[in-house]
């Protein structure tokens, strides 16, 4: 098994927010969004840090940015995502008719708005916690749907309804499927709410990846430095390697043409079957064999998830964020490598791929990607490594700014 020793640099002064005394010499701690084990021995328990009122979920955070037009505006301007819901209702009208369905998170009520408009559902809950909840209830009636639609503000774990549903849909998903963890919340409802052979909708969610090229992005970023104005500026790479490409790079848009290999799924959800604690860590494995020689750059993942009809032999409908699809507002998670790395025909790219939740704040999650490339003459030779760790900055403005991965030049990794 493959050593890994995550360090944290600070200095003499620094306040670390301890996450978890690992062993008696080495803790894991957080500081100015990057974490790392340091030794215990050189810190010292700060009396005056008895602030424990930082929310873990961020809520008031979290809740305000979607109490904002601006994020209900891009959530629903983006209509790959909102018309693969409409399709979903759509394809379900018959046998939607006289069920009663929770929109968990319904934002505007959109969702809930289809249902009652396209199908004959007996009740829809639509439930809210943020302040755009006030405004729903205006557009539920504006609509005329009244009769079927009840909004109710608040969080859902704090909230009473009026009994079981037969159908639970949200839309939950984040960046990497699962940041923001809204599922958690989705999960508790199901488990309190959801009847007996109910049905969740999506159904299946999985996270996909693919080792990818980046030529422009990584020449914007890092071939800048060889010749601006014809001069010399290659001493600011390494700089540009830890400020540029020790985060991921969101809402990047993946041409198929810069897929290495075919894209795997790594991780696959059954959202009937998931507990709240599997949540916790998931672990994927992949193989990719490049189908095509070119330079090897990061890795780039997206989410796809399935919406499973309510009659049986009926077509599953899938949302797919990934580049062969439609453009979504989530687009795609660019993971880049420290140096490019070119990569034959037939050369295997394997490895395992980690989801780690954060201990503390709960909204957000560590990314570790450990892989090796082998080709079919030298097989084991292990090229190169690459860890990520993002989600641990609690201080960002959430949902937009939100992950941050480990400096690399900070990490060790043995392998
Ligand atoms: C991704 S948005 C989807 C909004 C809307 N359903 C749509 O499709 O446009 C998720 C929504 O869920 C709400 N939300 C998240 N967690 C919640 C919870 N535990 N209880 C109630 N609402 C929640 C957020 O405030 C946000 O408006």
């Amino acid at each position: 098994r493959p050593q890994m020793f995550v360090y944290l640099s600070f200095r003499a002064g620094d306040r670390l927010l301890v996450h978890t005394k690992t062993s008696a010499d080495w803790w894991w701690a957080e500081l100015g969004g990057l974490c790392g084990y340091v030794p215990s021995s050189y810190l010292k328990q700060d009396v005056e840090d008895k602030d424990t009122s930082e929310d873990p979920w961020q809520d008031e955070e979290y809740f305000g940015s979607y109490g904002t037009l601006r994020l209900q505006l891009e959530m629903l301007s983006d209509r790959a995502r909102t018309e693969a819901y409409r399709q979903v209702i759509l394809a379900n009208s018959a046998p939607l008719r006289g069920k009663v369905v929770m929109d968990l998170g319904c934002g505007t009520g959109v969702i809930s708005l289809f249902c009652a408009r396209l199908a004959q559902p007996k009740a829809v809950y639509a439930v809210e916690a943020s302040s755009i909840a006030e405004h729903t209830e205006t557009l539920v009636r504006q609509n005329g749907c009244e009769e079927v639609v009840t909004v109710f503000q608040g969080r859902a774990e704090e909230l009473e309804l009026p009994g079981r549903v037969d159908i639970l849909i949200s839309e939950w998903m984040g960046n990497c499927l699962l940041f923001e963890f809204m599922v958690e919340s989705v999960l508790q409802a199901r488990d309190r709410w959801l009847r007996e052979g109910g049905m969740m909708w999506p159904s299946g969610a999985s996270l996909c990846l693919v080792p990818c090229q980046a030529l422009d992005y990584y020449t914007e970023r890092m071939g800048f430095w060889e010749q601006p104005y014809g001069l010399d500026f290659t001493a600011l790479q390494s700089l540009a390697q830890s400020e540029f490409f020790s985060r991921p790079r969101f809402s990047h848009l993946l041409q198929p043409e810069d897929c290495l290999a075919t894209p795997c799924d790594v991780i696959t959800l059954d959202m009937l079957t998931l507990h709240v604690t599997d949540l916790e860590k998931l672990r994927g494995q992949f193989t990719f064999i490049v189908e095509k020689a070119g330079t090897f750059h990061g890795f780039t993942s997206w989410f796809r998830v399935q919406f499973q009809s309510l009659e049986r032999d009926k077509t599953t409908l899938e949302l797919d964020t990934g580049p062969y699809s439609e453009p979504t507002h989530w687009k795609q998670t660019l993971f880049m490598l420290d140096g490019p790395i070119s990569l034959l025909g037939g050369e295997t790219v394997s490895g395992i791929i980690l989801l780690h939740r954060n201990p503390v704040w709960r909204r957000h999650m560590t990314v570790t990607i450990q892989w090796s490339i082998s080709s079919t003459e030298e097989t084991g030779n292990c090229k190169a490594s690459i860890l990520y760790l993002l989600g641990v900055n609690h201080n960002s403005h959430l949902p937009h700014v939100h992950l941050y991965p480990f400096q690399t030049e900070d990490v060790e990794c043995y392998l």
